[in-house]
């Protein structure tokens, strides 16, 4: 990086600028200036110079040489000067090439640990060499970017600060609103102030005297001392003396003032006798005004407080009930022949005066010229006692609305600030005409709202707000849910001690009136959209009720049918296993009595070698429970243990047909007679049905008798567990059960009875004609069978009867048994 020789920057040794003060040297200036305060560069330090680019600029070789330059010397010494001086060059340029970053090293060692806040002279910056400088820059911007960082971080610390303040400011405000609205409610919602103007010249130079005697450190009490005999002391809110500026009178009305902002109605009105300063207190004078202008000033002062959070506007409405009738007084048409005002009462239950002029006013100016306005075309006339008496009720209405710009809430609320015409005596004033058509209507409205005063304060149900124009219009400031402030005007002249009594018990029963609290005015608007919205709400909420019960009522239809579903699964699974484990069983046992079966077989077999005449003869037919493929088994008993007549089986069916079932085995071992597979015997004797009907009576005749159930050719069903079986074998007491059966093939003909494989074998041969010969048992000889079946002693069961049948009368069986089976093993 080489140096700019145009840089402006000055060099360690440069002298200040002008712009720059002058300063102390660095260390590192300091001791090089001790080692080298030259100023001669010589050609070889230009060359060193232009090599080492970072070096700046370096003091003349001559100035490092303290030795005096002698006169004459050797080339040797010429030489060896040369050298040395070369060396000395060599390690000056070593020096600052080693110390090039001093300066940078000061500037750092300086500004380094400190704060990234301490301030930086820019001299100090342009006291570093050129080629530090960019190594200062760096950590010029290193902490320029913390500080930037930093600031960032205090920036938005102190933002979020501000909106933590700017919340609990509102939240304040808020909260200040509320107390103050209590206070004021505490302090009651009709207020009274009494304030008693100052004696009138004209009244001092008559000599009067004054009868309020007012102490300034009772603020609220005042004395009416007409006499000494009849003092009486009163007691207001607030008492004026003479003393007492408006300014004064303004600062205790100010909280009736500001709940108007708050949305809630307010009503000042003056009331007291004709010149007592009524007028005065309201309006005001030029260069001392009143209540109304104030309380605007003051309007506009909280809207430009509470601008960030609230948008207020301002109308005006100013008019006056004149012999009972309203004036426009902001109408620009004076005569106002044609227009005829009345009062409305709104749908919000306010009392409007359709077609009054709201003049908007957007500044305080604006509203000192519409109250002059006002003023200019209010009626007056002169009184005996008043130059510029007030015939005249004056209203001046202002309509504040609010928008809330957080939460959206809107209000409209009515300030209203009513100068009453004066009361008078109509003897006192000595008024006729005109003036005195004025005085009654005046003395008629203010007696009017003593009624209704009177009313409010009593409690009564019915408040006849309607008996004059001034009690109408004021009713929705007068009633319960506003504030109001009434100042009560007297005179301290002892010529008008009378009326000043008057005017004080009139405001003691106003300030006895007990008001409910005051209510928030909402805009009508707003009331509807509210309304509309609560309606909706409403609405909603059944839809929910009703969707509510509806999912209550899926949800128990649910839970019961999932019940019965788990109850029907266990049932399902139970069945299954009972299913399972019977099947098992009849496996178990099937094997069982095959094996067994083939055991015997092999066991039993005859020799065929031996004659057949030979073979000892037959055994009586015995009933054998042995297990075994010979066994012939009644319905029921027989299908249970053959799986292949399975088809449908439940647990109760099973087990009632496997559990009771009980075996017959009438000829034993005839399994080994092998017998041709397709061949059938029957040697049953078939009954007539006469007998059919003597032994199972409860059969009908026209079904057909069998004491078998007989399957059909194609699958010999020889029993069935959906049909009751026959059970051939005597209940405890002897006797038969009840034999139900089914359908049957012909009783002549057999079942064949069908394997699984469907395979001929020696054992199925003998169940067959072990079937036929058990038909044969069971059938016998009508006549007598019938006795033995139906007694219990002489049944068949009985092993002497049944030795007998077997032995005489089954001998045709037995028989034609022996000869089936020599036929067959031959
Ligand atoms: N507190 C006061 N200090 C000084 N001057 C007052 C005060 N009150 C009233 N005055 C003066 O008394 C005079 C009558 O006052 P003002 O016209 O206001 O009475 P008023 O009650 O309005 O009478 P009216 O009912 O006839 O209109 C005015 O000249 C007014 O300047």
């Amino acid at each position: 990086m080489g140096a700019d020789p145009g840089t402006s920057s000055p060099s360690p040794q440069s002298p200040p600028t002008a712009a720059s003060p002058p300063r102390e040297p660095l260390r590192g200036e300091e001791e090089r200036a001790a080692v080298k305060p030259a100023d001669h560069p010589s050609p070889s330090r230009h060359a060193l110079a232009a090599d080492t680019s970072s070096a700046p600029p370096l003091p003349s070789p001559s100035s490092l040489d303290p030795m005096p330059q002698h006169p004459k010397v050797s080339g040797d010494e010429v030489e060896e000067e040369h050298v040395a001086v070369e060396e000395v060059i060599e390690g000056e340029v070593a020096a600052v090439a080693g110390g090039e970053g001093e300066a940078l090293r000061c500037f750092l060692e300086e500004f380094g640990d400190q704060a990234d806040d301490c301030l930086i002279p820019s001299p100090r910056l342009k006291a570093i060499a050129t080629p530090d400088r960019p190594a200062a820059l760096r950590f010029l911007g290193d902490r320029y970017n913390n500080l930037m960082e930093k600031y960032k971080q205090q920036v938005a610390k102190c933002a979020e600060e501000f909106d933590g303040l700017k919340k609990k400011y509102t939240a304040e405000c808020a909260e200040r609103r509320r107390l103050y609205n209590e206070l004021i409610e505490l302090r009651g919602n009709i207020r009274v102030f009494c304030r008693c103007r100052p004696l009138s010249t004209d009244e001092i130079s008559r000599g009067c005297s004054s009868v309020v005697e007012v102490d300034p450190s009772q603020e609220t009490d005042l004395q009416y001392v007409p006499t000494e005999k009849e003092r009486k002391s009163f007691k207001f809110d607030h008492v004026f003396g003479p003393a007492d500026d408006q300014e004064a009178v303004f600062a205790e009305s100010l909280p009736v003032v500001r709940s108007v902002m708050d949305g809630f109605n307010v009503c000042i009105f003056a009331y007291g006798q004709t010149g007592t300063g009524k007028t005065f207190t309201m309006e005001g004078v030029p260069e001392n005004r009143g209540v109304n202008y104030r309380a605007l000033e003051e309007l506009f002062r909280i809207s430009e407080d509470r601008s960030s959070s609230v948008a207020y506007t301002f109308c005006v409405s100013i008019l006056e009930v004149y012999n009972e009738k309203i004036r426009d007084l902001l109408d620009d048409n004076s005569e106002q022949t044609s227009k005829r005002l009345d009062i409305k009462q709104s749908a919000g239950g306010a009392q409007e005066v359709p077609g009054l002029v709201e003049a908007p006013i957007y500044t305080i100016d604006g509203v000192w010229e519409k109250l002059k306005a006002g003023s200019r075309n209010r009626s007056v006339g002169s009184t005996s006692v008043n130059e510029l008496s007030s015939r005249s009720h004056s209203l001046v209405r202002v309509t504040v609305t609010s928008e809330h710009l957080v939460t959206g809430e809107r209000s409209r609320s009515h300030m209203w600030l009513v100068d009453l015409a004066g009361s008078e005596r109509l003897a006192k004033t000595e008024v006729e005409g005109e003036r005195l058509k004025e005085a009654k209507f005046i003395n008629k409205s203010l007696s009017a709202l003593g009624d209704v005063i009177a009313a409010l304060a009593s409690k009564n149900t019915h408040i006849p707000y309607r008996n004059s124009k001034l009690t109408h219009l004021l009713q929705s400031s007068l009633g319960g849910d506003c504030k109001t402030l009434m100042f009560v005007q007297i005179s301290p002249s002892s010529t008008d001690s009378g009326e000043t009594l008057c005017s004080l018990n009139f405001a003691s029963r106003v300030r006895a009136i007990e008001h409910g609290p005051a209510r928030k005015q909402v805009d009508p608007a707003e009331n509807f959209k509210l309304k509309q919205m609560t309606e909706k709400l409403c609405h909603e909420e059944k839809e929910n009720t009703k969707l509510k019960e509806s999912l209550q009522l899926m949800q128990l239809r649910y839970a019961s049918r999932e019940n019965v579903f788990r109850t029907l699964q266990d049932k399902i699974r139970e069945t299954e296993q009972a299913c399972k484990q019977r099947v098992r069983e009849l496996e178990n046992e099937l094997a069982n009595e095959k094996k067994a079966a083939r055991d015997t077989g092999r066991s039993m077999k005859p020799s065929l070698a031996a004659p057949v005449r030979q073979r000892p003869p037959l055994g009586p037919m015995r009933q054998l429970q042995q297990p075994g493929p010979s066994r012939l088994r009644f319905a029921g008993n027989g299908s249970a243990q053959n799986k292949e007549n399975i088809h449908v089986m439940n647990k109760a069916v099973v087990e009632k047909a496997c559990g009771k079932a009980r075996r017959v085995s009438l000829v034993p071992m005839v399994r080994q007679i092998p017998l041709q597979p397709k061949r059938r015997s029957s040697i049953a004797i078939l009954p007539s049905e006469r007998e059919q009907i003597s032994v199972f009576p409860e059969k009908r005749p026209t079904s057909r008798l069998s004491h078998i159930q007989m399957p059909t050719r194609s699958q010999a069903t020889y029993n069935s567990i959906q049909q009751p079986a026959v059970d051939a074998t005597p209940d405890v007491r002897g006797n038969f059960k009840r034999l139900e059966f089914g359908s049957s093939s012909k009783f002549s003909s057999p079942p064949i009875w069908k394997s699984k494989n469907n395979a001929s074998s020696g054992s199925g041969n003998a169940n067959k004609l072990c079937f036929s010969i058990q038909k044969r048992v069971a059938v016998g000889s009508p006549a007598q069978l019938r006795t033995s079946l139906m007694s219990g002693a002489g049944s068949i069961f009985d092993p002497a009867v049944r030795d007998q049948i077997l032995a005489g009368r089954l001998g045709n069986a037995q028989r034609v048994f022996n000869s089936k089976r020599r036929m067959s093993v031959l």
